[in-house]
C-alpha cells in the first residue's frame, strides 16, 4: 500500500503566453487546471500505472473540494485533514521561448490540532508493507522537523518511506534514514553546501554520502540531463530519454511516483530505473502536471540507456 502525504497541496494553473512582460498587461492564450502538489502528483502517477494509492495531507476551501473531486473521479482514495484556509493555487507561466516562471503561493496556516490529526491518521496507516511518500514544501505552522518525526513514527511500525523534500526539512529527515530519497541536483547541492555539481560522478558522490549513512536508495534527478541512481553500491547514470517537451513541471513527481510503484512491486534495479526514466520523460510530453499513460511509459522504457559510473 502506498500512502502519499502532501502537506501543502495546490491547484496548478498552467498558463501560456507569448512572452511575459514584467509590469505590463499579459494576455493568456490558454489555461490548464490540475490537482497538484508533490504527493498528489505522485498518487496520480501511481494510479495511472494501475496501482491503488491513498492521498493524505491538508486540504481547505473550494480549491480543496475541487482537488478531492478530481481525485475521486480518477479513482484515487483521499483522506485529508480539513483546514480552515483555502488550499493554494500555483501558477506556472509558459512562454513561447520555452521559459517557465513558477509562482507558488504559501498555502493555508496549519494549527497544532490539525497537525496532530494528520499524524494520528498516518500512524493508523503505518505497518509492514506500507510505503509512505513524503514530498513537497511545508505550509505555515508546520515545523521543519515534521518529516523526521513521521519517519521515526512509521519506521517503529515497520513501514518504509520515500522522501522528496528540500532545505531544513530534508536535512533533518535524512538523519532518520528513509529507505528512498529523490532530491533534484539543486536540492542535493544545497544539502552538500556547494553551488552546483560539475558532473554526474560528482552528483553521485554527494548522494553516496547519504547512502553510506544509511539511506537505502538515492535517485538524483538532473532535469533534461537525466538522473543518477545509487543502490547497493551501484552508481548508475541515465541520460534523459529524448522527447518533445511540453511541460517539465511535475516530471520530478512522476519520477517519484514511478519509483514508489517499482519499489512496492519489488522490481529489480534495471526495471526500476527504466520505469523512472520512462515515466518522467513521458510526463514532460503531457500538458500541465499530468502523468503519462501507462502505454506511453511502457513504450519509452526500452529507450533508457545506462552508464555505470566508476
Ligand atoms: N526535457 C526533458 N526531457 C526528458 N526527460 C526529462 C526532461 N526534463 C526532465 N526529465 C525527466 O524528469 C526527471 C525529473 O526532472 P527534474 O526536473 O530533475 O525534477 P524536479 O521537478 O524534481 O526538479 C529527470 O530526471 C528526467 O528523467
Ligand atoms: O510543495 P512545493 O515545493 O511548493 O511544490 C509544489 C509544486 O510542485 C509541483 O508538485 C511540481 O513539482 P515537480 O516539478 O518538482 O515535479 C506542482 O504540482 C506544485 O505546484
Amino acid at each position: 500500500m502506498i500512502i502519499t502525504v502532501t502537506m501543502n497541496p495546490a491547484a496548478d494553473k498552467t498558463v501560456e503566453i507569448e512572452s511575459l512582460k514584467r509590469g505590463g498587461l499579459n494576455r493568456i492564450r490558454k489555461a490548464e487546471w490540475d490537482a497538484g502538489g508533490k504527493g498528489i502528483n505522485v498518487s496520480k502517477t501511481i494510479s495511472e500505472l494501475g496501482m491503488e494509492t491513498t492521498a493524505t495531507g491538508f486540504l481547505g476551501g473550494n480549491t480543496g473540494r475541487e482537488i478531492e473531486k478530481y481525485l475521486r473521479e480518477k479513482g484515487i482514495r483521499s483522506d485529508f485533514v480539513a483546514v480552515d484556509g483555502e488550499t493554494r493555487t500555483n501558477t506556472k507561466v509558459f512562454e513561447d521561448n520555452g521559459m517557465v516562471t513558477e509562482l507558488n503561493e504559501p498555502g493555508p496556516y496549519i494549527t497544532a490540532a490539525q497537525e496532530e490529526e494528520l499524524l494520528k491518521k498516518l500512524e493508523g496507516y503505518a505497518g509492514e508493507g506500507v510505503l509512505f511518500v513524503l514530498s513537497g514544501s511545508l505550509p505555515m505552522g508546520i515545523n521543519t522537523d515534521i518529516y523526521a518525526r513521521i519517519i521515526e513514527m512509521v519506521h517503529k511500525k515497520g513501514a518504509e518511506v520515500l522522501l522528496d523534500a528540500d532545505g531544513e526539512a530534508f536535512r533533518k529527515a535524512v538523519q532518520y534514514r528513509p529507505e528512498i530519497i529523490k532530491p533534484n541536483k539543486e536540492e542535493l547541492a544545497q544539502y552538500a553546501g556547494v553551488p552546483e555539481f560539475s558532473s554526474a560522478i560528482e552528483t553521485a558522490k554527494a548522494a553516496e554520502a547519504l547512502t553510506d549513512a544509511g539511506v537505502g536508495m538515492a535517485v538524483v534527478s538532473m532535469g533534461a540531463e537525466g538522473a543518477v541512481f545509487l543502490e547497493k553500491g551501484n552508481r548508475i547514470f541515465c541520460p534523459a530519454i529524448p522527447v518533445k517537451a511540453c511541460s517539465t513541471v511535475g516530471a520530478g513527481d512522476a519520477m517519484a511516483g514511478a519509483l514508489a510503484y517499482a519499489w512496492e512491486n519489488g522490481m529489480g534495479m534495471e526495471d526500476k530505473i527504466r520505469l523512472c526514466m520512462a515515466v518522467s520523460a513521458g510526463a514532460v510530453t503531457t500538458q500541465g502536471t499530468k502523468p503519462p499513460s501507462k502505454e506511453l511509459a511502457e513504450a519509452l522504457k526500452s529507450r533508457a540507456v545506462f552508464t555505470f559510473l566508476g
